[in-house]
């Protein structure tokens, strides 16, 4: 890529919000020692054009054949040589100062299971990681400018947040401030790293209600610190002059690799939490008046640290030797780069070296072999969010779409399950956060991040403000204004990718893909694909659906793209063109039962809260088929057995007509 020379290109790199870097981790002693030459063998290969000053870098495979796409750019690439100290010095230096002056930072590691994410942000005794060399500097910067740090630790399962540094604190509802300040969690005060190291490492790594169900279940969660900085004395957060956010994200596995329902829910939480931070990055990166924060916890909790001036480091983290699911995590990241211009420290321009691609592997055969047996298609649909749905409609919904969508329905099912056990540790569901993020915060978040953009950079600002207003489409949902987002650009990629489970498609954000080689507009696109999915829902039994052969090549996302129904009917079994009239009955009729299904599988699995949650079941109601569950699995086959808990089938019925109706609002 070519160097940005003129002034206007300087303004642009520097006022760009995210910035992506790969981190490639060092093998670890037992994988040196490995008998598996698989295992000690690299298989990344780095392209500096300019050394360490590289103002972006391009990253292969050893064994070209492993991946559709050949290269993936980015910002930089510290390699195995390069260890947290040295990361430390170009990239989260230059942020701390920028925290002191009220931007706040946010530095998120992420990658595949076992790829150092820890490693970077934690470290260990003898080699800290970022967090760790941050507080050093933090706090002497603090006592230097006559401000003190206090600090909030928190993990996020299931995407439920838990407060580290108070574990009998149950799941902390994320909420926001008059200011739209985030709150909620605890903050210590730290006056030395020793102590800050005290609280963070010599504490049980999980909150109370985790540790009762901790050793029944694999623990994969995202781990959070916040360093807030204030004057000294501040009586509130509100006087907080900066803060700095660090995320170790749970590593992504694709989700065909579970072994387990709970693995698969862990699967899908963790990786929906991805993609909701990668939308994010999007509409960060072009300056969006909407930015999907809501759609996980995490991207939430940092909302008012990524809006405004605030400044995103992501670091993916590559394991050494192959992992397909490295290659896809690095697909995501280079896709967050594309579309803008890079971003280049001070601090790496003054530590240029001379340029130097760099090899990693000389053992390409040993690869090839690796890739070969391993290969599948690349990520060429990317799930953008999902969200949580509270109405029971959108759970039937989702229900439907996936059942019908996947081959992988048996395991949801068991994964509900163990979804639902989990919601019965919790006894927080009441705590209900805000839901519906208000138009208003949205434009004051774009507001923010504007005005600083334009006092620091006012030749970029009115350039960016004309090239990057988004494509507005308002409707009205509810009374509240919607916009319709951007679409996101992918490079060189394909298909578009769509959320199954729980997203109301009617309803939510409206980010997508678009294709870059100029096919038909995203909206028509999306519109179709949103009727179809919803002609799929309405008239699941009688569509004929090609479902994909068992022994189809899977794809490494953990997406399964709703097939196109065929506009037939099935008379005996097979697939005969049917008239609109038909077509239309048809659809009625296994709306009709797809909607009584739904809602008996709903009693069947849901849990106390959610089932409270329907016309006619309460307190007493739902313990009872909570009761009627433990005896049998699945207590209810049909409307007839709702007698059992002394619903009349006049009762239900009226159920589904106001359901149905609620369809149409
Ligand atoms: N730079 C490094 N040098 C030596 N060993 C390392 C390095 N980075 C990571 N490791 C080792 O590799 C292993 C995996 O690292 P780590 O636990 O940080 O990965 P992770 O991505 O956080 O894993 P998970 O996905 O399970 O959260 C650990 O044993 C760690 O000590």
């Amino acid at each position: 890529m070519a160097t940005p020379t003129t002034p206007r290109a300087k303004l642009m790199n520097q006022g760009r919000k995210v910035r992506v870097v790969a981190k490639i981790r060092s093998f670890s002693d037992l994988e040196v020692g490995s008998t598996s030459e698989a295992a000690a063998t690299p298989w990344i290969l780095v392209h500096k054009a300019k050394g360490d000053a590289s103002e972006s870098v391009t990253i292969s495979l050893a064994d070209k054949s492993a991946s559709r796409k050949e290269s993936w750019e980015l910002d930089y690439c510290y390699e195995e040589n390069e260890d947290n100290e040295f990361f430390f010095k170009r990239e989260i230096e230059p942020l701390i100062s920028g925290v002191f002056y009220g931007h706040h930072a946010t530095v998120i590691a992420y990658g595949a299971r076992g790829s150092g994410k820890t490693y970077v942000i934690q470290g260990s005794e003898e080699k800290p990681g970022l967090a760790v060399l941050a507080i050093a500097e933090l706090l002497s910067k603090a006592n230097e400018n006559g401000k003190s740090v206090t600090i909030s630790f928190y993990e996020i399962l299931h995407d439920r947040v838990y407060d580290l540094l108070d574990p009998k604190q149950l799941e902390v509802p994320i909420l926001l401030d008059a200011q739209g300040k985030i709150k909620g969690l605890s903050q210590v005060p730290v006056k030395s790293t020793a102590e800050f190291k005290k609280l963070i490492l010599g504490r049980p790594s999980y909150s109370q209600p985790l540790q009762k169900i901790g050793a029944e279940f694999p623990h994969r969660r995202h781990k959070g610190l916040t360093v807030h900085v204030s004057p000294n004395g501040a009586k509130s957060d509100t006087d907080c002059v900066g803060k700095m956010n660090f995320v170790d994200m749970a590593g992504y596995e694709d989700r065909r690799k579970s072994t387990d329902g709970f693995n698969l829910v862990e699967n899908n939480k963790i990786n929906k939490a991805l993609y909701a931070l990668q939308s994010v990055v999007y509409s960060l990166n072009h300056n969006e008046s909407h930015v999907p924060y809501r759609d996980s916890k995490l991207t939430h909790l940092l909302r008012d640290s990524l809006g405004g001036s605030g400044r995103l480091l992501m670091i993916n983290c590559l394991n050494p030797s192959f992992c397909q699911d490295s290659i896809y995590m690095l697909s995501l990241a280079s896709r967050a780069c594309q579309g803008v211009s890079r971003a280049v420290p001070e601090s790496i321009k003054k530590t240029n070296h001379s340029a130097r691609p760099t090899i990693l592997s000389s053992q390409k055969s040993q690869l090839r072999r690796n890739v070969s047996g391993n290969t599948t298609k690349t990520g060429s649909r990317v799930r953008l969010y999902e969200k949580k749905s509270n109405s029971m409609v959108s759970t039937i919904k989702a229900r439907k779409l996936f059942d019908e969508a996947s081959h992988l329905a048996k395991p949801e099912k068991m994964s509900e399950k163990a979804s639902s056990s989990l919601d019965n540790v919790s006894t927080t569901e009441a705590l209900i956060e805000e839901e519906e993020k208000l138009p208003d915060d949205a434009q004051k978040d774009a507001e923010s991040a504007s005005t600083w953009e334009k006092e620091a950079f006012p030749l970029l600002a009115s350039d960016t403000q004309k090239s990057s207003t988004p494509h507005k489409d308002s409707s009205v949902h509810g009374g509240k204004d919607y916009e319709e987002v951007t679409p996101i650009i992918m490079h060189g990629t394909t298909a578009f990718g769509f959320v199954g489970e729980g997203h109301n498609l009617d309803k939510e954000n409206h980010s997508s893909l678009i294709n870059e080689d100029g096919s038909p507009p995203i909206s028509s696109q999306l519109q179709e694909l949103s009727n179809k999915l919803k002609q799929l829902y309405y008239s699941s039994t009688p569509l004929c659906i090609e479902m994909p052969a068992k022994n189809d090549a899977p794809t490494p996302l953990d997406i399964v793209e709703p097939q196109t129904p065929e506009r037939s009917v099935k008379v005996d079994g097979k697939c005969e063109v049917a008239s609109p009239w038909e077509r239309f009955s048809a659809c009625s009729a296994g709306m009709k039962k797809s909607l009584v299904q739904g809602y008996v599988n709903f009693l069947n699995s849901a849990s106390k809260e959610e089932l409270k949650k329907l016309k006619g079941i309460g307190e007493k109601r739902a313990t009872y088929i909570l009761q009627l569950r433990e005896k049998s699995p699945e207590p209810f086959k049909s409307v007839d057995d709702l007698k059992d808990i002394g619903l009349s089938a006049k009762q239900v019925k009226e159920m589904m007509k106001k359901e149905v109706g609620d369809l149409f609002n």
